[in-house]
């Protein structure tokens, strides 16, 4: 970071230059060799990316979680750069951190205070401002109190008073203790409320439906085209981060069910912010059926996927009946565009999902999605005859998704084509 921090905190809208350090500790652990999401996640914090770095380790140095000459080399390109910072894939000890930013002379954020970060940037409600005050003091309460930006970009708060002393920090943990205390008491009201709406909203028999799914999936575009508003929608990652719920009419089931956008999931996915979130996730876990959205063009689709799961089983909305979107088709290599709307996968044994291939962007698959929800809100079945729909994407020759492709996954039980018999 330049230490001309007033000229960096004037231009809140001038990127802030990012090494990105990620560290491949064998096979084991969930490692992105290209870290392409860490890029995306930078970006998506307003920052510019001008240098990757790999290193492999069996296990992360204790004090610098890389090895001292990576260390080094990765000075090297702090100072070439003249970056601002370095952002790590993983997640630093305190210690790790404060060893790293004295060695390299520029703050060292780590992939959770990344997310934290953009978090911030975005919280527009009051209840999400709350939820994001609450998380990153919980991740600040353990570390030395130093910054409230991922790259200390921003003035003000607790944060930029250069070096405190340790009566400072011991001064600067007990406001935060207290405050993590009030914002409990103020989220679990607005939690409480939420649950009155929510049972009002069960009395009145209206059918729930959430958008759930990895950040990026497309669950906003989804959103606005089934219901025809404009939730903010874009490229980056969190885009979303309040739930917005509005009214669907579905001809086919001749009554309306509310519709919920919700915030994205990802990897590592820091618990306590989980944990903060839990007010606007309970929107999820409550509703009667879950539109799982994925990203049939991301190459690690599947991991994607079982990180949602993941959080579904924390949140207790494992067992809410879903619907698999695999959205974006029109993203795919024509050989790899599957050529119905609908089919069903065998995802736990005895369960079969429903999954709809969509394309959000291009209005592809709406109906058959539309379809599905009806059938759910009126507690039909599926008839064979719905489940050939045309999706209209491909030519009749073109071949289905092989297990192996991206949109399919591995315990896929039967070929689409066997729905069809
Ligand atoms: N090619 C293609 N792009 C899509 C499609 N649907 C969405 N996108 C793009 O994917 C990006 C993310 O879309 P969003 O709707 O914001 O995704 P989201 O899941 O709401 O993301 P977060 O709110 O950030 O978690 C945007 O650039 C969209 O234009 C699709 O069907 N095809
Ligand atoms: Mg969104």
């Amino acid at each position: 970071m330049s230490s001309d921090t007033s000229a960096a905190a004037s231009s809140a809208q001038q990127p802030a230059r990012a090494v990105l350090v990620g560290v491949d500790l064998g096979p084991d652990a969930s490692f992105d060799p290209t870290l392409d999401e860490l890029a995306l996640l930078a970006e998506s914090a307003g920052d510019e990316v001008v240098a990757r770095v790999i290193a492999r380790r069996k296990a992360p140095d204790a004090a610098l979680f890389v090895g001292s000459g990576k260390a080094d080399e990765i000075k090297l390109l702090v100072d070439m750069h003249q970056a601002h910072g370095v952002i790590f894939d993983q997640a630093l000890s305190p210690a790790q951190q404060r060893n790293l930013e004295r060695h390299l002379g520029v703050p060292v954020a780590d992939r959770t205070a990344l997310i934290l970060e953009i978090f911030a940037q975005r919280a527009q409600s009051h209840e999400g401002k709350l939820q994001v005050e609450l998380a990153r003091l919980q991740y600040l309460s353990t570390r030395l109190v130093r910054r409230w930006s991922h790259l200390e970009r921003q003035r003000g708060g607790i944060g930029t008073r250069g070096g405190p002393g340790e009566a400072q920090i011991e001064l600067d943990r007990r406001m935060i203790g207290e405050r993590i205390k009030a914002l409990k008491v103020r989220l679990d009201k607005v939690k409480r409320q939420r649950g009155t709406q929510r049972r009002a909203r069960a009395r009145s028999g209206t059918f729930r439906v959430s958008l759930v799914g990895y950040t990026n999936a497309g669950k906003s575009t989804l959103f606005n085209a089934l219901v025809k508003a404009r939730a903010y929608a874009a490229n980056q990652l969190f885009a979303t981060l309040d739930t917005t719920t509005r009214s669907m009419f579905l001809e086919q089931a001749g009554r309306a069910v509310s519709l919920s956008d919700t915030v994205g999931f990802i990897r590592d996915l820091p618990h306590k912010l989980v944990e903060a979130f839990e007010a606007t996730l309970q929107e999820a876990a409550d509703a009667d059926l879950l539109l799982h959205v994925v990203d049939a063009a991301s190459p690690v689709l599947q991991e994607q996927m079982e990180e949602v799961d993941r959080v579904l089983v924390e949140i207790g909305a494992a067992d809410i009946p879903q619907v698999l979107v695999y959205n974006k088709v029109d993203a795919l290599p024509e050989s790899q565009r599957p050529r119905q709307a609908v089919d069903a996968l065998e995802r736990m044994p005895g369960v079969r999902t429903p999954r709809v291939f969509a394309s959000a962007l291009q209005g592809q698959g709406l109906d058959a999605l539309r379809d599905l929800i009806a059938q759910a809100a009126t507690g039909t079945e599926p008839a064979d005859t719905q489940m050939t729909q045309d999706a209209g994407v491909a030519d009749d020759e073109a071949p289905l998704p092989s297990p192996s492709g991206p949109a399919a996954r591995d315990d896929d039980d039967s070929s689409p084509r066997s729905m069809q018999a």
